[in-house]
């Protein structure tokens, strides 16, 4: 059952053990699994992602299997409804006008000291995107992965997900691969496929960026290779902190609860309310909710472990605790989320409103889903376009400007005892002379 606590001290630990879920001790054998295939995939190559595809997809390949074929990608058209290829594409849509608004754009700013200074952005030469296919499928996060890496202008898309039953990719997943542009697909998932986009093996090709969200594998195999690779951020397990007023309706809370629980059995789903009736009604709203769900078992652990209902003393003591989480996903349940959000500091995603549920912007609403998990909101952002980009800063400087810096330029060398930097720059001035 979702506990319910009233003890404003256990507050603080609760959501700090709630948070911490991905990175303590519980989890530090499988980070020894991660690193185990991380090395044999980086020595081995295909034969060790094959070895773990086995043991844990279940699914036997051959190497010439990896890669999904043309006639795979133009069956899945024909195994898709009418209704599910027009949602896709309506996603599509507002997926992409969202994240075409301000792409970072190159700019250069021609001085009047005659000095130029700029940035010029650019993509990476090669991206991998990490679609999640363990529990679920998620034709949805193939959008909001390719769209931002298309507009960026990436000139090689590489898509990763695990296969299913018999080998195969669900045809919802690859149609939405082909809707926004990606046709390069690999059947593979978990810590093989991040290490195989991170070192290359003789089939998938190395990529310079990893962005997509999975689970605690997928999440510690991205930490792991970062470095090697560019990623977006850490993203996943997923989570959802609900800040409610007596205006929610429990039955809309706990179905918000449950949207995010079902995920993963790590996944998080946190309410803090100020009204202590709505606390109740909404943890026997979730109970009764549970009775037929078809995840029900996955979902329940995800309650019983990372769940957790508090009654708080006010809006603003809610934001406080909210902004220690830091969630993936914040909701804002109350009369005038308006003047509430002014107190939030961090978080991916923020919803507001009693009309606005989470799966608004899990789908279509345009931002997008690749959000950071366990704490990562205070430093990190949602996946976008600026994931596929990086800029060189652009200097010029005319024989005149530098003469005029020179000077300055020659203390601080020497101040750090670094006299070539200091004669590159005399030298100039001198010949100019
Ligand atoms: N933060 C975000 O933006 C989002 C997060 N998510 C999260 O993505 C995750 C998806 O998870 P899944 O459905 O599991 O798919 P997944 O694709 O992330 O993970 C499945 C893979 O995990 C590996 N695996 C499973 N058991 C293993 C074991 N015992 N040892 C080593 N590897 C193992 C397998 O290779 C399998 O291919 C969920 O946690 C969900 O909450 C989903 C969407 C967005
Ligand atoms: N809620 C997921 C995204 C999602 C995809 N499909 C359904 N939900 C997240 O963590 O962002
Ligand atoms: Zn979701």
């Amino acid at each position: 059952m979702l506990r319910i606590i009233t003890q404003q001290a256990d507050v603080i630990s609760e959501l700090q053990r709630i948070c911490d879920r991905t990175h303590d001790e519980q989890v530090l054998h499988k980070e020894a699994t991660v690193r185990e295939v991380l090395q044999a995939v980086k020595r081995q190559g295909d034969k060790a992602v094959l070895h773990y595809t086995a043991e844990f997809d279940h699914q036997t390949l051959q190497p010439e299997e990896l890669r999904v074929t043309g006639s795979e990608l133009d069956a899945a058209y024909q195994q898709v409804s009418k209704d599910l290829l027009a949602a896709i594409q309506r996603a599509c849509r507002q997926i992409e006008a969202f994240h075409r608004q301000r792409v970072p754009k190159s700019w250069v700013h021609f001085g009047d000291d005659e000095v130029v200074l700029g940035k010029r952005y650019t993509p990476v030469d090669r991206a991998g995107l990490y679609v999640p296919g363990g529990r679920a499928s998620y034709p949805s996060t193939v959008l909001m992965n390719a769209i931002p890496a298309k507009v960026a202008g990436v000139p090689r898309i590489v898509m990763v997900t695990p296969p299913g039953a018999g080998k195969a990719i669900n045809p919802a997943v690859l149609v939405a691969a082909q809707e926004a542009g990606v046709e390069e697909i690999y059947r593979i998932g978990g810590a093989q496929a991040i290490a195989a986009l991170a070192y290359g093996t003789e089939t998938i090709p190395k990529v310079n960026v990893i962005s997509g969200p999975g689970n605690i594998y997928v999440t510690l195999a991205k930490k792991l290779v970062y470095g090697t690779v560019g990623i977006d951020s850490l993203a996943g397990p997923s989570e959802v902190l609900i800040i409610a007023d007596e205006t929610a309706n429990p039955a809309h809370v706990a179905a918000d609860m449950l949207a995010q629980a079902e995920h993963d059995p790590m996944a998080a789903a946190i309410l803090l309310t100020t009204d202590a009736g709505l606390a109740k009604k909404v943890q026997a709203a979730v109970d009764r909710q549970l009775v037929d769900h078809p995840r029900r078992i996955d979902t329940e652990k995800a309650i019983a472990h990372y769940g957790l209902i508090v009654v708080v003393e006010s809006l603003e003591a809610a934001a406080e605790f909210s902004n220690e989480f830091a969630p993936e996903h914040l909701e804002l349940e109350v009369e005038d989320p308006w003047t509430l959000i002014s107190h939030i500091r961090h978080a991916g995603a923020i919803f507001l409103g009693n009309s606005t549920p989470e799966a608004v912007g899990d789908y279509l609403a345009g931002p997008n889903h690749t959000l950071p998990t366990s704490g990562a909101a205070r430093y990190a952002s949602a996946l976008g376009v600026e994931t596929f980009l990086k800029h060189s800063s652009i200097i010029q400087y005319s024989p005149t400007a530098l003469e005029k810096v020179a000077g300055a330029i020659e203390t601080l060398a020497k101040a750090e005892g670094l006299p070539s930097h200091a004669d590159s720059v005399r030298r100039r001035v001198q010949e100019e002379e």
